[in-house]
């Protein structure tokens, strides 16, 4: 990479639904970065979101790829993202990729084997950890501790999305374990270490995927409790509790910006910090660095990371009794 591409780092884009509107709003707010190429299936949406963003509008896959990018954003739908994922590291692009980065485990480490191989950073879109919040509450921990942690509960039920949303399709990978349920996942596994045990519960509705589920999980450091769900309005609060203390990170604690720290000896730490653009563009600063550090896994969402989450839910899931196509 060249000094001026150093400066600025330019933006493949692939889909163009509503993530990837978000996505360009924290794009926005990162320094260094322009959005360059824009594809997706249907033409008429990358030209209004080309119109709306800027960049150059692509009418193939390929076209993206050949344009002047430096790294490529996945924004389909987890049933096309190792498809896509693929196909741009092996044009020689690091990648960003929404959640959940694949549809199992086994799909997932097929990504990684050709990153890995390539030498091409990829990296699952999982934000929290991004977060102002979410980084000064672990800065926080470690200058007045709650003790070593060992359970964390957490969940969220969200209840208003349209019936006709991609959530609720069984051939696009939906279902609230993997479009919820990762984010909880990554939660229990942050803050307790790798899974040992899944046992999950779960209620499958009419479209073939899960409305509602609930997972307890054993790790190397704990237990959690974990729900998701589209059915009923759940909190979409998180509760981790060490020997010293419990921190509460409040709803919805997956684009957190206030938590509460409730000491053993009585003290109550409350930390404010809220978030811009939107949130994502902390995880894309994240990116940015990686890439201009010619780095190829982060440490924070790491390859072993998205390997555990997915891992969790695969066995969430097969104990709820659902299977997406070619399973
Ligand atoms: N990080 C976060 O905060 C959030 C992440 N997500 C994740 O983002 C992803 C996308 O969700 P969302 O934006 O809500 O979904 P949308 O349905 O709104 O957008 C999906 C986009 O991908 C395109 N697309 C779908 N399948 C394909 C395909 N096979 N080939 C090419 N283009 C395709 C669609 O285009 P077309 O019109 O051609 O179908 C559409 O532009 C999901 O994995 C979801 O879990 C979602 C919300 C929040
Ligand atoms: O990541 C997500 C955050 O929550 C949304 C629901 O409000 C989900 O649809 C989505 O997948």
């Amino acid at each position: 990479m060249d000094k001026n591409t150093m400066n600025k780092l330019k933006w493949g884009i692939i889909g163009c639904g509503r993530i990837a509107h978000r996505f360009v709003q924290g794009l926005r707010a990162v320094p260094g970065t322009e959005l360059v190429s824009v594809w997706s299936r249907r033409a008429e949406a990358v030209d209004s979101f080309v119109e709306q963003y800027g960049g150059r509008a692509c009418r193939s896959v390929e076209e993206l790829f050949l344009s002047d990018i430096d790294v490529v954003y996945i924004a389909t739908l987890p049933d096309s993202h190792a498809q896509y994922s693929i196909l741009a590291l092996n044009a020689g692009k690091p990648v960003l990729c929404e959640k959940p980065a694949a549809t199992n485990l086994a799909i997932l480490d097929s990504i990684l084997a050709i990153a890995r191989e390539k030498g091409l950073l990829f990296m699952e879109g999982m934000k929290p950890p991004f977060f102002p919040l979410y980084q000064k509450l672990k800065e926080y921990l470690l200058i007045d501790p709650i003790g070593p942690v060992g359970y964390v509960r957490a969940g969220s039920s969200v209840a208003d999305i349209s019936r006709d949303h991609p959530n609720f399709s069984h051939d696009l990978v939906g279902g609230s374990i993997m479009q919820i349920g990762i984010y909880e996942a990554f939660l229990a596994i942050d803050w307790l270490g790798a899974t040992k045990k899944v046992q999950a519960l779960g209620r499958l509705g009419e479209t073939g995927i899960d409305m509602f589920s609930i997972f307890q999980t054993e790790h190397e450091n704990g237990y959690a409790q974990l729900y998701a769900g589209f059915d009923l309005h759940g909190k979409g609060d998180a509760l981790i509790c060490g020997t010293l203390g419990n921190v509460t990170i409040h709803k919805n604690w997956w684009n957190p910006a206030r938590a509460t720290i409730d000491y053993l000896d009585g003290r109550i730490v409350e930390i404010d910090e809220p978030f811009a653009a939107g949130g994502l563009n902390y995880e894309i600063a994240h990116f940015c660095e990686l890439v201009r550090q010619h780095k190829a896994e982060s440490p924070i969402i790491s390859h072993e990371m998205s390997r555990q989450m997915i891992g969790m839910l695969d066995e969430a899931r097969a104990q709820v009794g659902l299977k997406y196509k070619g399973e």
